[in-house]
């Protein structure tokens, strides 16, 4: 496993939880944080069209997903779910892709076609967030539990940053479409939320700049 995460050691799969679980001596402590604050917030969107092969392997994919089923989770509903859309099932998802695109508008040219087709078949690895947003028990109101799928997603963008791979999130009008909720098999009170995108970074934009804390914080 690639890391960025000196504490982490390369080709341990559970590593990630396990160096979350582990006394880290205070000499270590500040040095760990200061590794752990730079590598959230280095954090940027690769764009699909920059993510190339290889992708995560099957061991480093289960630590993304583990990171994942960290995130807070009011009433423990686990109001999420992920769909991996395999290599062998891309086309497929093109079409619908490309058919939802003909729904929106019947006078998209081919080239328009053609290129939401083509988004299918971009990054190595390529799953579907759904949001379990329908009746629960206990019932924890749907912005709660569209935080804690905002978690999780953010939990496996940032566990795949520290193993040194690309990540975005990608949507579009798709997300609503009858034939996207049909593929992927939603149920009433699922929702298509985003597609997270995995890689590695053929090319890296300058990262944006951040708002200003002040911008976003107030004292009562
Ligand atoms: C739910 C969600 C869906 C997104 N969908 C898209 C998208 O369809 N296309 C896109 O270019 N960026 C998409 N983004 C990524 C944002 O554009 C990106 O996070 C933002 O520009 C900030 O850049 P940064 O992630 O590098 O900080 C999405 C982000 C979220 C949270």
């Amino acid at each position: 496993m690639r890391s960025v995460f000196p504490s982490i050691e390369a080709g341990d799969p559970v590593s990630l939880g396990a160096a979350a679980a582990r006394q880290i001596p205070v000499a270590d402590a500040e040095s760990s944080a200061a590794v752990a604050l730079e590598w959230i917030c280095t954090r940027q969107t690769i764009s699909p069209k920059r993510l190339v092969e290889p992708g995560p392997t099957a061991q480093e994919l289960d630590a993304i997903l583990r990171c994942a089923a960290a995130a807070p989770d009011h009433g423990l509903l686990r109001p999420w779910r992920f769909v991996i859309v395999p290599a062998q099932r891309r086309a497929g998802l093109g079409e619908v892709f490309a058919a939802a695109l003909i729904d929106r508008d019947p006078g998209a040219t081919l080239e328009q076609i053609e290129a939401a087709r083509e988004k299918a078949q971009r990054a190595p690895l390529l799953m579907l967030v759904v949001a379990q947003l329908g009746a629960a028990e206990p019932p924890i109101p749907v912005l709660e539990r569209m935080v804690s799928v905002g978690a999780a997603v953010q939990n496996m963008l940032l566990a795949a940053h520290a193993m040194g791979y690309g990540a975005s999130l990608t949507s579009g009008q798709a997300m609503t479409s009858p034939r996207l909720r049909a593929l992927f098999d939603l149920t009433p009170g699922e929702e298509a939320v985003c597609f997270v995108n995995i890689g590695t970074v053929a090319k890296r934009k300058a990262a944006r700049l951040h708002p200003a804390v002040e911008s976003f914080v107030s004292v009562l």
